[in-house]
């Protein structure tokens, strides 16, 4: 089935809950390059990078960028592609982090990881707002973790929903203490 990220864009809290989830996760890990893959990487890179300060460097479909590259060719479900980055665009030893709109059989992140680790840069992860588990492109990452914002606001949600539950508990557990109080 095709999954489409543009509904989602719609809603402005939706899509600014969206970029704050990785923001979230990302803010602190000194992370100075977002590198986004053409086309969908586009529209979630560059708000992640602008809040948390780093540069970002677009890698695109080939023969677009107008300076020399480094290049990568990767399989798709039906096909293959390729991915270009401008030499110099990252500086080795840069901490990077990748942004896509979805992982299917992870050969476009493994290419995008690719050109980054060629020009000498750290991944520290790939971020992805939708995730297609049964075609298993985490396992192609070679261990590298992957984030998909799904996941995230589950999680997130969760643990908003537990805090909820604990702390009505304790106000019910005082507001019987109070009541016995009275009574004595
Ligand atoms: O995990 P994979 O199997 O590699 O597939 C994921 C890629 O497929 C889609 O892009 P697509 O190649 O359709 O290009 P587009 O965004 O330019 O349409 C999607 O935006 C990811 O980049
Ligand atoms: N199922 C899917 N939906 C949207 N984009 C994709 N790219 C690869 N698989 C896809």
């Amino acid at each position: 089935m095709f999954q489409d990220i543009t509904t989602l864009l719609l809603d402005p809290k939706v899509f600014k809950d969206t970029i704050d989830l990785f923001v979230e996760r990302y803010k602190s890990k000194n992370i100075s390059v977002v590198a986004g893959v053409e086309a969908r990487g586009f529209i979630f890179g560059p708000p992640i990078a602008l809040a948390i300060g780093a540069k970002f460097v677009p890698l695109r479909k080939p023969k677009k960028l107008p300076g020399k590259v480094f290049r990568q060719e990767y399989d798709l479900e039906y096909g293959s592609d390729c991915l270009e980055m401008h030499v110099g665009a990252v500086a080795p030893g840069e901490r990077a982090l990748v942004v896509d709109d979805l992982i299917a059989t992870g050969g476009t992140l493994c290419a995008a990881m690719d050109l980054l680790e060629r020009a000498g840069a750290e991944v520290l992860e790939c971020a992805c707002v939708i995730e297609i588990p049964a075609l298993k492109g985490r396992e192609r990452l070679n261990g590298k973790p992957t984030v998909d914002s799904a996941y995230e606001s589950r999680k997130f949600m969760v643990k908003r929903l537990l805090i909820e539950y604990i702390s009505s508990i304790f106000l019910l557990y005082l507001s019987m203490m109070r009541r016995s109080l009275v009574l004595c």
